[in-house]
């Protein structure tokens, strides 16, 4: 991989920064809903704590202004409860507060700092040698005697916390970052024919990866669906109604353009919706593309759909999954997802990207997937074939 690991690190009795990704969803009462992305992380912390590290870990939650932007109090207290190590919380991030904290831990001991989102220089974005001149890389370098990056799902902002410190302190990928590179950055080696179902509603990125694979030659089929397969269909002439039409170019307005010039140059390895799946009365209606338009946004794929890319799935070689095929939240809706996913766990190897893909996998309960990425936007990146600029650094 070229980047140092953990297995390159003499942990014992160092003082480590340890970048980690908890951004998790909230409930109401502000508590943790989801913690998924902590125990992605107990791994790294466990062995680096196992092996005699003191631990001084560094993460951000929501941005700044948003509903999710919050302390990392019960981030921690969760994390005490995974880790057979003592974490605490302290409410500062590099100030003197914080830097006693980190002076003052034994071997095997761990302190979560505060957001660094807390501080405006951790939500701007800088190449990493002015992101090395930063208050908070000036105050928490001197510090530690090493970083480990395991922030994989980070690895794409260029942040003090991701590029500054690797700049000024000898840096490692932790356990999470290392896995996530090692599948995502090697996709070509897995086993053909390799099938990519592209759904959800990002649909410009779902056309970046699209194009991105075609063109490398890494995907022998796709399989389109969600507002991805909705653009696809009204591109390959199909007139899907005012309401599909609308959330589209809500979103992107040259959406049917992308989606026109990637027919026009892979059709034959693209896969449109047959049939799709509205709301009518408060009951789920599928109705088929001779039937269309209709005056309701297709919510979900159809059943016809669903077994016709259960089919390609059935001889599949490696399934690569973002973006769910409905809106899986309602249960309506959730038939594409439920069938096209649990379709794809049992190809001969199976990879999952994005946020909301990963939560669709959950919430419908299926599972066997080789590997559930924790990153949306960077697993992104490296299914388009971009470097992630934390790894840049980690290289250098
Ligand atoms: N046909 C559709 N119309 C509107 N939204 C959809 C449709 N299909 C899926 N979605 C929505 O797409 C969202 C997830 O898409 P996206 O953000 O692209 O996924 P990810 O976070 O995995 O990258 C889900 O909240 C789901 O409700
Ligand atoms: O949740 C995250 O990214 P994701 O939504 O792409 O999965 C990361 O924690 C990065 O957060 P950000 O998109 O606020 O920089």
């Amino acid at each position: 991989m070229g980047i140092p690991t953990l297995d390159d690190l003499a942990v014992d009795g160092t003082t480590v920064g340890v970048r980690v990704d908890i951004n998790s969803p909230l409930g109401e009462d502000g508590r943790l809903a989801d913690d998924a992305r902590l125990h992605a992380h107990v791994g790294t912390l466990q062995e680096l704590l196992d092996r005699g590290g003191k631990l001084a870990v560094l993460a951000h939650q929501g941005r700044p202004g948003g509903d999710e932007f919050a302390t990392l109090e019960d981030h921690a207290r969760r994390l005490g409860e995974l880790l057979d190590h003592p974490i605490t919380y302290c409410d500062a991030t590099f100030s003197a507060d914080a830097r006693d904290a980190i002076a003052d831990l034994d071997s095997g001991e761990a302190v979560l700092l505060e957001n660094t989102r807390f501080y405006s220089e951790e939500y701007m974005e800088f190449p990493p040698a002015e992101a090395a001149e930063t208050f908070l890389v000036d105050r928490l370098a001197p510090v530690v005697d090493a970083f480990v990056n395991d922030a994989f799902a980070a690895a794409h902002r260029s942040q003090p916390s991701i590029v500054g410190l690797p700049m000024r302190v000898d840096s490692y990928a932790g356990r999470v970052m290392e896995r996530e590179l090692d599948v995502l950055s090697n996709i070509d080696d897995t086993p053909r024919p390799r099938v990519y179902a592209l759904g959800g509603a990002k649909i410009a990125d779902a056309f970046d990866v699209a194009e991105s694979v075609l063109e490398r030659g890494l995907a022998d089929e796709i399989l389109t669906s969600g507002m991805t397969g909705n653009a696809f269909l009204a591109a390959s002439g199909v007139d899907i109604g005012e309401p599909s039409m609308d959330a589209i170019t809500d979103r992107d307005a040259t959406a049917v353009e992308q989606a026109e010039a990637l027919l026009s140059e892979y059709g034959e390895k693209i896969h449109v919706p047959e049939d799709v799946a509205v709301e009518r009365d408060g009951e789920r209606v599928e109705v088929g593309i001779d039937e269309l338009p209709v005056d309701a946004p297709a919510l979900d794929v159809g059943s016809d759909t669903a077994a016709a890319y259960v089919d390609v799935f059935e001889t599949a070689g490696t399934a690569i999954l973002n973006g769910p095929p409905g809106v899986f939240e309602e249960e309506r809706f959730a038939h594409g997802t439920r069938e096209i996913f649990g379709a794809a766990a049992n190809a001969e190897y199976s990879i999952v990207g994005g946020g909301d893909t990963a939560a669709s996998l959950r919430q419908l309960g299926i599972e066997g997937f080789d590997h559930v990425s924790t990153g949306g936007g960077a697993a992104l990146r490296l299914l388009t074939g971009d470097e992630l600029p934390a790894v840049e650094v980690l290289r250098e």
